[in-house]
């Protein structure tokens, strides 16, 4: 792995069956880069992501993530990255003190790490008047920072973000982002999927997926001049519909 790059993946692909749902994608990412992964539905993003965090075995192709293989060190990756996504995120049923207090353990930390991080945690979303309440009686958007927020506990070298911010509206999925800004800035790798453009655009770089391919990846601004047009929204366009 060269220094930089926390993720390299060459020619990775995964088959079900006859069905190839990813086909020979490269790319690598870089420490602390915001990396835009995007794609239609179908395109194969999740499935590639499902190999990337090591519990998904690739059907050929090389990819390591912070340094460790894919195919042998599954289990050293999982150490080392957050997760969050839409479908596994907290529970509803324990409030946000046991939420945290839960998953802090599940990372390995002592009671000490938890009590201190649940404290900062708390703190920086404003949640000192509900850390009692279920998080079922939490609305989406303040779910989604706890659940972020939560993943990044054991202080991952790289967080995967599957299609985290759905359903809220726009302003929501700004403060959103203002958090995986300070977790960039502070040194964390954030790889996301999302369907959304203005959130492509706040990503240092994206790559499109198009029937499990990658057909596009620079930046927004070079993916804009490259396709002759003034918003992701287009670029995304024009590779979905071919
Ligand atoms: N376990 C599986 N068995 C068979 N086919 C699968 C399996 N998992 C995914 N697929 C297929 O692989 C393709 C890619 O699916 P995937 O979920 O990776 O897409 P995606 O880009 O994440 O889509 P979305 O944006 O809807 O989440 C789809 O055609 C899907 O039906």
């Amino acid at each position: 792995m060269k220094a930089q790059n926390v993720i390299e993946v060459d020619n990775l692909s995964k088959l079900f069956g006859d069905f190839v749902a990813v086909n020979q994608i490269s790319f690598h990412v870089k420490a602390g880069e915001i990396f835009g992964f995007l794609g239609a539905n179908g395109a194969g993003k999740t499935t590639a992501m499902k190999m990337l965090i090591g519990i998904s075995s690739p059907s050929s192709g090389k990819a390591t993530v912070a340094g460790f293989d894919v195919y042998k060190q599954a289990e050293s990756i999982k150490k080392n990255i957050g997760y969050m996504s839409q479908k596994f995120a907290l529970y509803d049923d324990l409030t946000v003190k046991e939420n945290i207090t839960f998953f802090g353990g599940i990372y390995g930390l002592s009671k000490k790490q938890i009590d201190q991080k649940r404290c900062e945690l708390v703190e920086e979303l404003g949640l000192q008047e509900v850390t009692n309440s279920l998080v079922a009686s939490l609305p989406l958007g303040w779910k989604q920072k706890l659940a972020f927020s939560v993943s990044l506990l054991h202080e991952p070298k790289i967080v995967f973000l599957d299609e985290p911010t759905g359903g809220v509206d726009p302003i929501t999925r700004r403060q959103f982002w203002e958090l995986i800004y300070k977790a960039a800035h502070n040194g964390t790798t954030i790889f996301v999927t999302t369907h959304y453009m203005d959130e492509a655009e706040y990503c240092d770089r994206v790559s499109i997926m198009v029937n499990g391919k990658i057909d596009a990846l620079d930046t927004p601004k070079k993916l804009k001049e490259q396709y002759k047009t003034d918003t992701m929204n287009d670029v995304f366009l024009k590779l979905a519909r071919g």
